[in-house]
């Protein structure tokens, strides 16, 4: 499509996701406008100025819980495009404040979608929902006995094990107040073009990173300690629940989505994006120590219980009905003959540079885990998206990213 020259409103801007889309944006010469929190102490958002942006864009003041300054943004910008990627969206963060996550991303949402109705404006709007919205996804009837023990009830049942990989069409079990918000979201994007027209398209991406990505995300959090091995100033990796496996993108694929799902998407549809790989937190964390130069031979929970050789050894063997890189351990995981727990306290790895010790956190543990995330993506395939990063070229973005001093937190 030819973006020349149109006018596309991005809420969430300075996020990581909206400094990503409006670089790519600006380099097809749109006009780009973005909707930006005032900040008190006057400084710019270090999002933008770090893809060299913040001059090239048009910043409005708004914010989404204001229904005014979202009409006046309209006003200001006339968008031929909207991507409403503004969001609280970290997990965790929803759980100890629940009602701030509704408001932003629930009320937030409604407040935008109603401005467009009550301003008679006639913008594509593409909306970040998120795979979390499929949440409680059954992957093995271990997994569902164990899930009925937790939970008490899974709603609605499956109709099919394994649930994976998640097509749109998968039960919704959100796990979150986040996830809660993110349905909310997804309904009304879809209730707005019902009852009134208003042109949405929902995304449902799965785990999207790359340099820049939020510190408190999983991935950040590994590779930001990698690297803080590498430079010794720790000596250990801190982390929570290493048995979750997610589909991790390169957050670059995932905004070249966003613009195939303005340009091709269809009004009233949701679209899956990811990478339709699945690997574990686990993995990551080895993945991420291998590519900044230890190898590991071996790795043993701190009391000697589990121990697996060459636990990065590649597979690629079906699973699930389909192929993907995945490591030893993940296979083991999935096939469910390797679990860890809070008990277990931690990991050794034995590397050729020595031992590396990580330390399971138990606040790092969520009251309710998504367990697994594993995209199909056959239908926004089918409108022009494609999948070019693989999981390597993510980690190296982001320990690159963190070899800068002033960006180790
Ligand atoms: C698509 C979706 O993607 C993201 O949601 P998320 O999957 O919750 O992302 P995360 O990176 O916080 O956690 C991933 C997994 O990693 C586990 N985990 C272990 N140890 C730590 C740990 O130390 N920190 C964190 N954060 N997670 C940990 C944690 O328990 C979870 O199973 C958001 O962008 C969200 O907005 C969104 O829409």
């Amino acid at each position: 499509m030819n973006w020349n020259n149109k006018n596309v409103l991005i809420t969430g801007i300075s996020g990581f996701v909206g400094s990503y889309l409006a670089e790519e944006l600006l380099k097809n010469d749109s006009n780009v406008f973005g909707l930006i929190k005032r900040r008190a102490d006057g400084t710019k958002a270090k999002n933008l100025v770090d893809h060299g942006i913040d001059n090239d864009l048009k910043l409005l003041e708004g914010d989404l819980t204001d229904i005014t300054s979202l009409a006046n943004a309209l006003d200001e910008s006339q968008p031929d495009y909207i991507f409403h990627l503004a969001a609280q969206s970290f997990v965790p963060r929803s759980f100890k404040n629940p009602m701030e996550t509704q408001m932003i991303n629930s009320i937030g949402t409604a407040n935008l979608l109603d401005a467009i109705r009550i301003k008679n404006y006639d913008p594509k709007i593409v909306f970040a929902g998120s795979s979390e919205e499929y949440g409680l996804v059954i992957s093995s009837p271990t997994q569902y006995q164990q899930a009925q023990t937790q939970y008490g009830t899974i709603f609605p049942e499956p109709e099919k094990i394994p649930e994976v990989p998640i097509k749109e069409t998968n039960p919704l079990r959100p796990m979150s107040p986040y996830a809660v918000s993110k349905v909310y979201g997804d309904y009304l994007m879809r209730n707005y073009y019902h009852s009134y027209g208003l042109n949405t398209v929902v995304s449902r991406a799965f785990n999207h990173e790359g340099a820049g990505r939020g510190s408190m995300f999983v991935t950040s959090v590994i590779t930001n300690q990698v690297m803080k091995l590498k430079f010794e100033e720790t000596d250990k990796i801190t982390i929570g629940n290493v048995n979750a496996f997610r589909d991790w993108s390169h957050v670059k694929d995932i905004i070249k989505g966003y613009m195939v799902l303005a340009e091709n998407g269809k009004s009233g549809e949701v679209y899956n994006q990811g990478s339709m790989r699945t690997n574990s937190i686990l993995s990551y964390i080895l993945l991420s120590l291998e590519h900044a130069g230890w190898n590991i031979n071996k790795i043993e929970t701190f009391n000697g219980e589990k121990s697996i050789t060459d636990p990065t050894e590649n597979d690629n063997d079906k699973i699930y009905g389909i192929k993907f890189d995945k490591t030893k351990v993940d296979k083991m995981m999935l096939e469910g003959n390797l679990e860890y727990s809070i008990e277990d306290k931690g990991i050794l790895l034995d590397t050729e540079k020595g031992t590396v010790s990580v330390e399971f956190n138990p606040d790092r543990f969520r009251p309710a885990e998504v367990p697994i995330l594993l995209s199909n993506t056959e239908k926004i395939q089918k409108i022009g998206a494609k999948t070019d990063y693989k999981l390597d070229d993510i980690i190296k973005d982001q320990l690159n990213y963190y070899i800068k001093e002033g960006n180790r937190v």
